[in-house]
């Protein structure tokens, strides 16, 4: 499938034509990469690539609307033709794009409405769908999103900590260059041979626009740019960071209105804030030169980046690999040094040779950690284009969604012993043994039981699920926390930081444990039938169950895939009860929501 992807932003107009394999996993291959930069005045740089051939000078064109019209002749010129879907960058599509989307004018006026929170990007990227739907008006036109990698974030993540009327509204962290993170963490996972789902990966993209992404087994975990593009690193021409109580400081000391504020950090901060220029080129030159200004702006931005680099190790945990990218990235060995500079401490350390001698050249990805360091560190091109078509042809070409009917379980309340907690309960020496396998393969109900205490009553005779986990869990329905007197939280399995304590009595002895939680409801699904529903590991999706009286849709489930899963939907007592739900029921995925699960 030949996909054109625009990539168009205030002062440039990036394009490639695509060759892509239909369907997950084909290679795509790129056949054109031009770009048209620096508008000005009748007139913009130009730069072409094709089969190897590179050509570079000024074009006539002195805006986005007349490049776009150029693409055309020069695709012809060069015999390119059999466009069959055009692909958009699209930098803002809030909490409500997880996936690619086609832009219909519904779609279109969707996107719309969050250019207030993208007014440098989204204007330039619906401008160029508009004018690229009037050039090819019979192609689907396909939006990719900036922000949809970032969708897995999880709350503590994603919430600022503002009043609730203002979380309401929407205020939150997003966080951007989705696709060039996506693409660079595949990208370094490929490189040292082993699998994204295994790593803990921090992206480093200094472009124009700059970020730090956390890629946490795969997942984006946080980004380093919030409710708008402004949060975060130090950029060409953006602040990044800055106290919030500056707005009011600048409104009263310097009479200056929240649309000036706001103009002046996006567009005249940054690099260009501090020394006049927003081009790095420039002000590492100027530097060198022995300009005061530019050397304290150099070190600004290499200290802010190495601060979230180590802000994101802590956040993961840990960090495997850091990779960076972008023009800065990828080309400035100094800035690259002066980032990593001083984090030896947690295993990060560049060799100077390697460093310096990067070669991109056939998409390659260097290591440029030094022999033995426990962090690896590579460089790679960010390929935002070439990700934009793997996704659009991987959109178009994806199989229609099947229904599948989903089993429904009701789990009653149970307990997942650690093996400190089995000691203390029923011995040092005990081993639980098995009275009935769950579906689940792996999982078994124990023949022995124990009693939770809480400061208003107990339940006797909880069932206990193996084998032992590495922390003791106690699930219960919101109605057993009411009977025990203890407010339970509605956690995933595992997420127990911060859950209240409660006793277990056994035969041998009791505890107090914290993991108290009342179970998120959740699909443990098979992969094959993930992909015949074209579901996705942490999709959220609502489910109808029963057909009669108290027939119930339950929003907010999560799709849990794993490799031998049985797929069957778990819901707890309170949740079955509801429904009316009886013996071998099931449920139908009716909707997947936009956003996708922590
Ligand atoms: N050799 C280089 N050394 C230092 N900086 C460079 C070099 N080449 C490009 N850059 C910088 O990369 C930045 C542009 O990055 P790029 O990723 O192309 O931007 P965009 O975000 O617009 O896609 C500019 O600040 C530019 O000066
Ligand atoms: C989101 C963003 O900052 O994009 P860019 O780097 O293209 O400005
Ligand atoms: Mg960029």
């Amino acid at each position: 499938m030949r996909i054109l992807v625009f990539n168009a932003g205030s002062s440039s107009l990036k394009f490639g034509v695509f060759e892509g394999a239909r369907g997950e996993g084909g290679e795509t291959r790129q056949l054109v990469k031009g770009a048209f930069e620096r508008f000005r005045e009748g007139a913009c740089a130009f730069a072409l690539e094709i089969d190897g051939v590179a050509e570079r000078g000024e074009a006539p064109h002195g805006d986005l609307g007349a490049a776009i019209a150029a693409v055309p002749g020069v695709l012809a010129q060069h015999g390119i033709d059999g466009i069959e879907a055009v692909g958009h960058r699209i930098v803002h599509g809030g909490a409500e794009f997880a996936t690619p989307a086609v832009l219909d004018a519904p779609t279109l006026a969707r996107i719309e409405a969050l250019t207030p929170l993208a007014p440098l990007h989204n204007p330039a990227n619906l401008h160029a769908v508009r004018l690229a739907q009037a050039v090819w008006p019979d192609l689907p036109q396909v939006g990719v999103f900036d922000t949809a990698f970032h969708l897995t974030n999880p709350p503590r993540v994603y919430s600022y900590a503002v009043p609730a009327a203002w979380r309401e509204a929407g205020l939150r962290r997003f966080g951007f260059h989705g696709t060039s993170h996506k693409y660079v963490a595949e990208r370094a996972a490929q490189a040292l041979g082993q699998p994204l789902a295994r790593l803990r990966i921090i992206s480093v993209h200094l472009g124009n626009g700059a970020s730090v992404c956390a890629i946490n087994l795969g997942k984006s975990f946080e980004s380093s740019m919030g409710l708008t593009a402004l949060e975060g690193l130090v950029m060409g021409t953006r602040s990044g960071d800055v106290d919030p109580g500056a707005f009011g400081y600048l409104q009263r000391q310097l009479g200056l209105g929240i649309e000036e504020i706001e103009q002046a950090l996006y567009s005249d901060s940054g690099l260009k804030g501090l020394t006049g220029s927003s081009d790095m080129r420039d002000v590492e030159d100027r530097a060198a030169a022995g300009d005061a200004a530019a050397q304290m702006a150099i070190n600004l931005y290499a200290h802010r980046a190495r601060k979230y680099i180590g802000a994101y190790a802590a956040g993961m945990g840990g960090v495997d690999a850091v990779v960076f990218t972008g023009g800065i990235g990828e080309n400035s060995a100094s800035m690259r040094r002066r980032i990593c500079d001083g984090l030896d401490f947690m295993g990060l350390r560049l060799d100077f040779d390697r460093n310096q001698s990067v070669d991109l050249a056939g998409r390659a990805a260097p290591q440029i950690q030094s022999y033995g360091a426990r962090v690896a560190v590579l460089v790679t091109e960010t390929a935002e284009q070439l990700q934009i078509a793997r996704e659009v042809a991987a959109h178009l070409s994806r199989p229609e969604a099947e229904v599948r009917p989903i089993p429904v379980a009701v789990s009653g309340r149970h307990v997942h012993l650690a093996e400190d907690s089995l000691k203390a309960l029923f011995g040092p020496e005990y081993a639980l043994t098995i009275a009935k396998q769950l579906r689940q393969p792996g999982n078994w109900a124990a023949n022995e039981r124990v009693t939770l205490v809480g400061p208003k009553g107990r339940l006797e005779n909880v069932a206990i699920l193996g084998p032992l986990r590495r922390r003791t869990q106690i699930e219960v329905s919101r109605t057993d926390s009411f009977a025990l007197g203890i407010d339970a939280p509605v956690r995933d399995s595992g997420d127990l930081d911060g859950t209240p304590t409660v006793r277990l009595i056994g035969p041998h002895g009791q505890l107090d444990t914290d993991g108290l939680i009342v179970a998120a409801r959740h699909v443990h699904m098979h992969p094959d039938d993930a992909q015949a529903m074209g579901l996705e590991d942490g999709q959220m999706v609502s489910v109808r169950i029963g057909q009669g009286e108290r027939a119930l849709t339950f929003g907010h489930t999560k799709i849990r895939i794993q490799p031998n899963a049985f797929t069957e939907m778990h819901i707890d007592t309170d949740e079955a009860n509801a429904s009316g739900i009886g013996p071998n029921w099931v449920g139908e995925v009716i909707e997947m929501e936009a956003h996708l699960g922590a």
